[in-house]
């Protein structure tokens, strides 16, 4: 018996436009402490390393110095903000159930490793009906680590139950290929996402244009590979 076949997921910018759900949290926070809002523009440099890090980038931008101990008390606040419009006017990526249903026929299982909090992972996949269709969901504090560390993919797969030997990483930013590449994954790049380079330059395997050419393309790049067998 061999483990199935997997693509790995990441959250925001890839299977799901989320970014004025987080903006419209984040200029909560910067209208709180007296700065101004940002524009959705912003979200493609801003969003992609967790709720932390878009504090900071949004002080940052905004020019105001932010001391550890106002970070964790401004990143308490975003979660329970974020957490009351997760799915406020955020929506799936055109085309990704049809794509799931067509490999999933071929055998393949899906898991989400997102930087995002698991609490709000959960809350957003559950709203679109989406959680029973990933085997494992992993969010920035599901372990010790995260994205770009590798074991935040590895670990998913592992929990997946599937073959890191025929994984394919989907993602948006330099933080998903750092990772496939540092897990010895094959990782594909959607162009919709939030970067602030365009995506060719991280030099994914494949870059895909629409959701409807994910099957091909990650057959592409999983075919080859034999599958590794159980030990049990
Ligand atoms: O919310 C973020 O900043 C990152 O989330 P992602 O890993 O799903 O892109
Ligand atoms: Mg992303």
């Amino acid at each position: 018996m061999s483990l199935p076949p997997i693509v790995v997921f990441d959250l925001d910018g890839t299977l799901a436009e989320t970014a004025p759900d987080i903006m419209r949290t984040l200029n909560v926070i910067l209208e709180q402490e007296g700065l101004a809002a940002l524009p959705l523009e912003r979200a493609r440099e801003l969003v992609g390393a967790g709720a932390r890090a878009l504090i900071e980038r949004g002080f940052k931008v905004s020019g105001r110095p932010l001391d550890t101990e106002k970070l964790e008390q401004l990143f308490e606040t975003f979660l329970g903000i974020y957490a009351d419009g997760v799915a406020g006017t955020s929506f799936i990526h055109d085309g990704v159930g049809a794509a799931l249903d067509e490999l999933a026929a071929e055998g393949f299982v899906f898991a989400v490793c997102t930087n995002k909090p698991i609490r709000h992972t959960r809350l957003f996949l559950d709203h679109f009906g989406l959680s029973g269709r990933f085997a494992a969901i992993a969010g920035r504090d599901s372990f010790a680590f995260c994205k770009p560390d590798p074991r935040h993919l590895t670990e998913t797969i592992a929990q997946a139950g599937a073959d890191p030997a025929r994984a394919v990483m989907v993602g948006d930013s330099r933080t998903d290929v750092d990772t496939a590449r540092a897990a010895g994954i094959a990782v594909i790049c959607v162009p919709f996402g939030y970067t602030d380079v365009p995506v060719e330059a991280l030099a994914p395997d494949l870059v895909i244009q629409h959701f409807s050419e994910l099957p091909q393309a990650v057959r592409q790049l999983t075919d080859r590979k034999p599958a590794l067998a159980t030990h049990s």
